[in-house]
């Protein structure tokens, strides 16, 4: 029987393939984790304020709170001297503020009804009795109930990824527990007889297995959680076994390398014999054409390219849509910037360069390739922050023109 890999593979829109990888990913179901475990998971709820921030006009220093009519006529010649009705710290409340006398504040107490000014401590001249103010309480120096965020306002919306200021902004609003999507178990083979595991010996014509733990360390960057699965030989039947096995423990299921046309790309027969539906087997993109991925039974199979930047950009492309999908999150930000080299060759496929963002002396945005550009190359991804997106069907690009870029790291 001729093997599925070899059949004619017809190009897919990279558009069209994502969007089929969004079709048949359902949304994550929700769990609820401590605050103190929230860090980098994703939110499954609106956060809304549900009370004023500040909750109650409070001091911003440590002085005294006095009505500022009180303080009108005072100055350096002419000092007020008021008596000190009670010091209040913060987290107590105390009687109201009468006429003519201050209340000692400290920074974060509520400001006490019938006080409208805040004096500064190193302002005024003050034993325990009395306090001696040289001019008038010109600024109020309160702040203002709801001043930083009013009761209602939506503030983080579900989906996004929970980061130290959300954390705070969680806490704030007395949140101990906190709705998170839960992460999908994936599971990570690599492929291929020539593998060795980093920290063994390899002999020659055998290359460590870089991609697996590549692939573990995006996923876990996009959110999920990634088990590694090891090295399959190249045969059918290993690769079948393993995958089968997995796919009763995982949501997904991420391989690299096998799915081309060679004599020992097993992927395609794999899929074939397990039942699953290929959604497409070839994009039109460079690098990563041949990526193949596949669904069975609402788990995804993503067959990658063992090729490392193709590998890599099908993990960023497909696997992301994927989590993305599954977490109802808005894709990757782009951007456009200046192209810092030429691309002179035309290209029939959309083309994907591992870049790299800069801004020049100007404040101009600029995008350099972060390294070679081949599909088999691996020394452009550690200073990859950006995917260079360069439309395929055009008589290539120039130094100057305006691209776009997706950012997928810290610029
Ligand atoms: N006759 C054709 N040959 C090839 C075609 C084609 O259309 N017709 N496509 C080429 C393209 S494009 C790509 S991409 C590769 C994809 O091949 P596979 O996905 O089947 O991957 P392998 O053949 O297993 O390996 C390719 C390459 O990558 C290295 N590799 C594999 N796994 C790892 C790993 N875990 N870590 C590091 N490097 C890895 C492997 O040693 C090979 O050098 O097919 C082309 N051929
Ligand atoms: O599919 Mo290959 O990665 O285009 O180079
Ligand atoms: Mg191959």
């Amino acid at each position: 029987m001729e093997k599925v890999s070899t059949l004619f593979r017809k190009p897919l829109a990279v558009d069209e393939a994502v969007a089929r990888i969004q079709e048949a990913t359902g949304r994550a179901e929700t769990e609820t984790v401590p605050l103190h475990r929230a860090n980098g998971r994703v939110l499954a709820m609106d956060l809304v304020a549900t009370h004023d921030v500040p909750a109650f006009n409070k001091s911003p220093y440590d002085g005294f709170a006095v009505r500022s009519a009180d303080l009108v006529s005072a100055s350096r010649d002419e000092p007020v001297t008021l008596p000190v009705q009670y010091v209040q710290g913060a987290g107590h409340v105390g009687e109201p503020l009468r006429a003519g006398e201050a209340i000692r504040i400290m920074t974060g107490a509520k400001i006490p009804d019938g006080a409208d000014a805040v004096v500064m401590l190193e302002l005024v001249q003050a034993d325990e009795q009395v306090v001696t103010f040289k001019r008038p309480a010109r600024d109020a120096n309160i702040s203002y109930r709801g001043e930083d965020v009013a009761m209602g306002t939506n503030i983080v919306d579900r989906g996004t990824r929970i980061n130290p200021g959300v954390i705070a902004l969680l806490a704030t609003f007395g949140y101990d527990q906190v709705d998170v999507y839960v992460k999908p178990h994936i599971t990570v083979f690599a492929t291929g007889d020539e593998l060795v595991e980093p920290g063994r010996k390899k002999a020659d014509g055998q290359i460590y297995n870089s991609n697996a733990y590549m692939i573990l360390a995006q996923i876990e960057e996009l959110g999920g959680t990634a088990t590694y699965g090891g090295i399959l030989p190249d045969t059918f039947i290993s690769t079948k076994r393993a995958i089968d096995e997995a796919l009763r423990t995982s949501d997904a299921i991420v391989t690299t390398g096998g799915v081309s046309v060679g004599d020992f790309d097993y992927l395609p027969d794999v899929y074939d014999a397990l039942g699953a539906t290929v959604l497409f087997n070839k994009v039109g993109m460079r690098p990563g054409s041949v990526t193949t991925v596949a669904h069975l039974e609402g788990r995804l199979l993503f067959g990658l390219s063992g090729n490392p930047s193709a590998c890599f950009v099908g993990t960023e492309l497909f696997v992301g849509m994927y989590m993305k999908t599954l977490f109802g999150q808005a894709e990757r930000p782009v951007i456009q910037a200046e192209l810092g080299v030429d691309f002179p060759k035309p290209n029939p496929f959309d083309r994907f360069v591992r870049g790299h963002v800069t801004f020049d002396s100007v404040g101009q945005t600029v995008v350099h390739p972060s390294g070679k550009d081949k599909s088999g190359i691996v020394s452009s991804l550690a200073t990859c922050n950006t995917l260079i997106h360069l439309p395929g069907g055009t008589r290539g690009f120039q130094k100057g023109d305006s691209v776009r870029c997706r950012i997928i790291d810290r610029l």
